[in-house]
Order: C-alpha cells, then sequence, then structure tokens
C-alpha cells in the first residue's frame, strides 16, 4: 500500500481518535503528511521510538496496538506456558506513557497472555529487574528516555532482563511487516483483564526488593554507613521517575545528607524548567547548580526521566566541572578494581561501546581485565553478560557507554542510573576522606595514561528527505575519505562497521569486525585518537565522535579541536552545498 493510500485509510476511519483526527484534518503540507505515512516507525537502538502525533511514522494508540500485537504473535509462537510467564510493563512520566503502557496490556491480555503492571511511574532499570523477578517471558517499558517531550517510545526486554537482541528484533519485525491493521485492534476496558486475573498490577513491593539488592553495589560499607552523612549532594530528577528511588535509597544507605531540586521532583510530563530532559546537556543542571551555591555540596547529579542516566558535576573550588559519561564511568571503573583480587580481576570482564573513549579499557587491561567492546546500545552490554558468562566463564564486573549508561550489579541488565548514583556517592565520599575530590583522581589517572579528551557533535536532520541526507554523508565518507584529507593526522585505519572490515592506508583490507552489521564508520589515527560517525538510533541525528590522547593535557586539547574543525567542515560542506 502506498502512502496516500493509508492516509485515506485513517481519513476515512470513523473510529479514530478524536485529537488525532483533529491533528490530521490541520495537516495540509503534503511533505509532512508524507513524512507521516511512507512508513512504519521503525525499531532502532532503543526499540520503537519517535516523536508522538498521527501517522504509522510517529508513536500513538495505533502504532503502540501493533507492536503490542506483534509481541502477542510472538509469545503464543512460542506455546502457553511462556503464555503464562507472560510480560512486565512499566513505563516513565512522559505524556501518554500510562495510557500507552495500559493499551499494550489490554492488547496482550486480550490475547490470553499474563501481565504484570506496574500501577505508576517507575525508572527503566526497574522494569529490568521486575522481569527478572517475576520470571516473565518479555519486559516492555514506556519511555523515551531523555528526548524531549513530544516523544515517546515502547522498549522490549527479553527475560534476561536485557534489552532484546538483534534475533528477536528481526523476529518481531517480520511477524510487523504483516500487520497492517492498526485501525482495527480492538481491546477491552483494562478493568475487565484486571477482574479476570490476566493482569496483575504491581506496586511499591518491587522497589522494596530492589533497593535490597542495591547493597551490592556498595563496596565498602563500612566506610558508606558510617561516613555516608559528611557527603553534601544535590539531586535532581529533571521532573521524571528519579525521585520515586533515589532519595529512597540514598537515605536507606547512609547518604542522608541530600537535598533534592524540589522543583524537578514533580513528575511533570511537560518537563517545563528545562529545554531538554537530558543530563548530557549542561542547561539541565542549572536549577541544581543554583541550589549548589548555598549549600556548599560536594557534587550535583542529576538523572533523565527514566532514570537510566546519570550526569555529575562536581566543584573545582567554586567553578563547576562537568563531567562526561567516559570520566563518570572511568570513576566508577577505577574504583571497582581497587576491590577485587588479582584472580577475580582476572576472571572479570567490563563491556563497553566503541563510540566510549579506550581509556576504561587500558586501564582494565592493566589490570588483566578482558574488555569487550560492542555496538552503541546497552542492549550489546546487557547481551554480553549472559555471552560471556555462559562462553568463557568470566564474571561482569561493570558495563559503561559515553551516553551517561552505567551498570554495576548484574541484576538489572540495563544501563541503572540509581546503581551508579550510589557508587559514584561512595567514591567521592571516598576521595574527600583522603583529601581528594573526583577531579584530582581523574587526574591521577590521566598522568598515569595520559590525557583523553572526548567531544561528541550532533546534526539534526528530520523527515524522510533528512534520512536521505544522512545516508548520504555516510557513504560520501565512506567512499571519499582519503589520507590526504587529514594533512598531519596520519590515519592509520578505517572500521567500516557496516561492510565488517577493517582497511589501512591506501584501502588496503586489514581484517573483518566481528560485530552485528551497522552504519558506523570510525577512522582512527596513529596515536589511538579516532573520530567515528553514525547516524543515531533514537532520533533524527547524525553524530560525530571525537576521542584524542596526548602525554600533555594542552597538546590533546589542540588535537580535538583540529579533528572537530576538519569534520565540521567537511559536513558542512556535504550539508549545504553537495546534497541540497
Ligand atoms: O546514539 P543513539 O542511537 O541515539 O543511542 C543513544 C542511547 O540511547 C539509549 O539511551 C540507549 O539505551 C543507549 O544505549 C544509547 O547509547
Amino acid at each position: 500500500m502506498n502512502w496516500k493510500d493509508k492516509l485515506t485509510q485513517w481519513r476515512e476511519d470513523t473510529n479514530l481518535n478524536k485529537a488525532l483526527r483533529h491533528e490530521l484534518m490541520n495537516i495540509k503540507d503534503e511533505k509532512e503528511l508524507e513524512d507521516r505515512f511512507y512508513r512504519y516507525l521503525e525499531f532502532g537502538t532503543g526499540g520503537m521510538r519517535g516523536e508522538m502525533g498521527v501517522g504509522i511514522n510517529r508513536i500513538n494508540e495505533y502504532t503502540i496496538k501493533r507492536v503490542a500485537k506483534s509481541l502477542a504473535i510472538y509469545i503464543a509462537s512460542h506455546g502457553q506456558d511462556t503464555m503464562n510467564k507472560g510480560v512486565a510493563i512499566s513505563y516513565d512520566n512522559r505524556h501518554f506513557s500510562k495510557e500507552f503502557a495500559e493499551i499494550t496490556a489490554s492488547v496482550l491480555a486480550s490475547e490470553g497472555i499474563h501481565v504484570y503492571l506496574s500501577d505508576s511511574m517507575r525508572p527503566t532499570p526497574e522494569l529490568s529487574f521486575s522481569v527478572r523477578k517475576f520470571s516473565s517471558f518479555l519486559g516492555v517499558m514506556i519511555t523515551a528516555s531523555h528526548n524531549p517531550k513530544n516523544y515517546n517510545g515502547f522498549k522490549v526486554y527479553d527475560e534476561e532482563g536485557g534489552q532484546i537482541t538483534l534475533e528477536v528484533a528481526n523476529e518481531l519485525l517480520a511477524i510487523l511487516e504483516n500487520i497492517t491493521d492498526e485501525l482495527s485492534i480492538n481491546i477491552q476496558p483494562l478493568d475487565m483483564y484486571i477482574e479476570q486475573g490476566t493482569v496483575t498490577l504491581f506496586s511499591k513491593e518491587i522497589d522494596q526488593i530492589y533497593i535490597e539488592r542495591l547493597t551490592s553495589v556498595i563496596q565498602n560499607k563500612e566506610l558508606v554507613r558510617k561516613k555516608g552523612s559528611e557527603l553534601s549532594v544535590i539531586y535532581t530528577p529533571l521532573h521524571g521517575t528519579g525521585a520515586v528511588l533515589l532519595p529512597q535509597a540514598y537515605k536507606t544507605f547512609g547518604f542522608l545528607n541530600l537535598r533534592v531540586v524540589e522543583e524537578q521532583s514533580d513528575g511533570d510530563s511537560g518537563f517545563f524548567t528545562v529545554k531538554s530532559p537530558n543530563p548530557e546537556d549542561r542547561n539541565a543542571f542549572k536549577m541544581a547548580l543554583d541550589y549548589a551555591v548555598d549549600s556548599q555540596s560536594d557534587i550535583v547529579i542529576a538523572t533523565d526521566p527514566d532514570a537510566d542516566r546519570l550526569g555529575v558535576v562536581v566543584f573545582n573550588d567554586t567553578q563547576p566541572v562537568y563531567l562526561n559519561g567516559n570520566q563518570i564511568g572511568l570513576l566508577l571503573l577505577d574504583y571497582l578494581i581497587q576491590f577485587k583480587t588479582p584472580q577475580e580481576l582476572n576472571n572479570s570482564f567490563i563491556a563497553k561501546t566503541i563510540v566510549t573513549s579506550d581509556l576504561g579499557g587500558k586501564l582494565a587491561e592493566d589490570y588483566h581485565i578482558e574488555v569487550q567492546n560492542t555496538l552503541t546500545g546497552f542492549k550489546f552490554i546487557g547481551e554480553q553478560i549472559k555471552l560471556s558468562e555462559e562462553i568463557n566463564g568470566k564474571k561482569f564486573l561493570f558495563g559503561y557507554e559515553e551516553s551517561y549508561g552505567y551498570l554495576v550489579e548484574p541484576f538489572v541488565r540495563d544501563k541503572d542510573a540509581i546503581q551508579a548514583a550510589i557508587l559514584l556517592a561512595e567514591v567521592a565520599l571516598h576521595c574527600k576522606i583522603n583529601n581528594k575530590t573526583l577531579i584530582s583522581r581523574l587526574e591521577e589517572l590521566y598522568t598515569e595514561y595520559g590525557y583523553y579528551k572526548e567531544d561528541l557533535i550532533t546534526y539534526e536532520f528530520k523527515g524522510k528527505n533528512g534520512l536521505e541526507k544522512m545516508n548520504d554523508i555516510m557513504t560520501s565518507f565512506r567512499d571519499k575519505t582519503t589520507q590526504q584529507d587529514f594533512n598531519k593526522l596520519n590515519i592509520e585505519r578505517v572500521e567500516d562497521y557496516l561492510t565488517q572490515q577493517i582497511y589501512g592506508p591506501s584501502e588496503k583490507l586489514i581484517e573483518s569486525i566481528n560485530l552485528p552489521s551497522s552504519n558506523v564508520l570510525k577512522f582512527i589515527f596513529e596515536d589511538d585518537s579516532w573520530v567515528c560517525l553514525r547516524p543515531s538510533g533514537t532520533e533524527p541525528k547524525l553524530k560525530v565522535y571525537f576521542s584524542v590522547n596526548d602525554k600533555l593535557e594542552y597538546k590533546a586539547i589542540e588535537k580535538l579541536n583540529i579533528l572537530k574543525e576538519i569534520y565540521n567542515f567537511k559536513i558542512s560542506l556535504m550539508d549545504t552545498t553537495t546534497l541540497i
């Protein structure tokens, strides 16, 4: 069916939800209509995520029903036992998250699949935990994580509590291809399924069990119990679900000196005090830093709306220093290492993504810890936990990625900002007691291993044209980048994750890449500095990651600036002249 037929079908459906009908009637621009109806919204890095609104290329009750139906078919194909194991469902505080979670529960229940449904908003890591706790076959989290308020999403978890693997995603995609009746998927009111016992609501009892399990995240229990209240912390949940659990967890373990930014603890779906509820964005800390001014705090922390990302600000005298995800991950890893015996280290592994700085890997290797590099997306890190433990018996020590995601204990199989916030507080406390700071510890690591500097530039490409443009830019880099383009910076190799090949100078094939094919290009220079390009899987953006290193800090900064300038220039050239 072409997009115009699909549009007609929606226009002519007399039962179409009123708000969506109204929205549809007011779209006059043909390009806009085409963008909304030319394809079904895709599964990306974090499941199905996109802007909410009318159309099959948007998130709305019909596209949610369609995906829920595909889950129902997938589960039913595994037999009655699997249907009884069922699905755990939770949601964040975004507009329509609760409604979409209830719709999902009803679609599954209408097919006879048992559902455990959270009775109110909860963090994403708690959903991962719940899947494991209930021994469900799958999990669903309705969230768009840190995206702007007009976004929502549908994340699917497997029975391990990790985001589904590519294999499962492909099976779901094959089912989805045959579901085109999104407008006629009928459900009964949720209460009916609750009365029948097909849907069971769950509540605070899971919080309690989850918080008890968090004890294992703390490494030096005596230090935290005795001195925890000496660390002064400001916390902002950025209007999200972190407010439900993080303060309670901090208090349980003895971090009593915690001030929560009240104006951002209200679960507001419009995230009205911030431009973007993303701890990667410095502006998100503004209000929390105002609290810090008068309270002499040691650290300021922020979690995103579904509490799977953690950002941290510390102070150098009175100046705020925004730690990036690579630095936070490094500090956590460095601290964890101190509590393991050489034998334990030898028998453990860390997992990080290919766009995460290499410094964590270097540190780990120094202690004979195995390093697993995965594609972007915490689902690949979660997957490694199972694979590595099964295949080579290595024990998971830590997983992290530059985009502010970390996991300490594998009782959760996705990134967990609550775990990270607890461990980070312990690291900061340990530093404080030893007359150090997080910054001085980072300096020590840089002195030993060299200064690592990272940055990320993103370019927005919206709609169908944007997607094409982004792909053209990737192709252009793939085809036209030569040694000469970089003047004094010599490329040692190019890793093309799409063709799964690594090329040396003069495009000589060196080896193949043992990871699933993905549209990612990485240029690695002689000193191991690198630049990596990939279209985001969760937003219409091209992401360009930079990571440089040098023994001298000023030289590392210089390299970073040179690379940023070159790539920015190349992309702006392609964007404005070549491709329009
Ligand atoms: O770069 P993207 O594809 O947009 O993904 C950015 C991030 O999105 C989500 O938060 C995923 O859970 C992360 O694992 C991923 O790193």
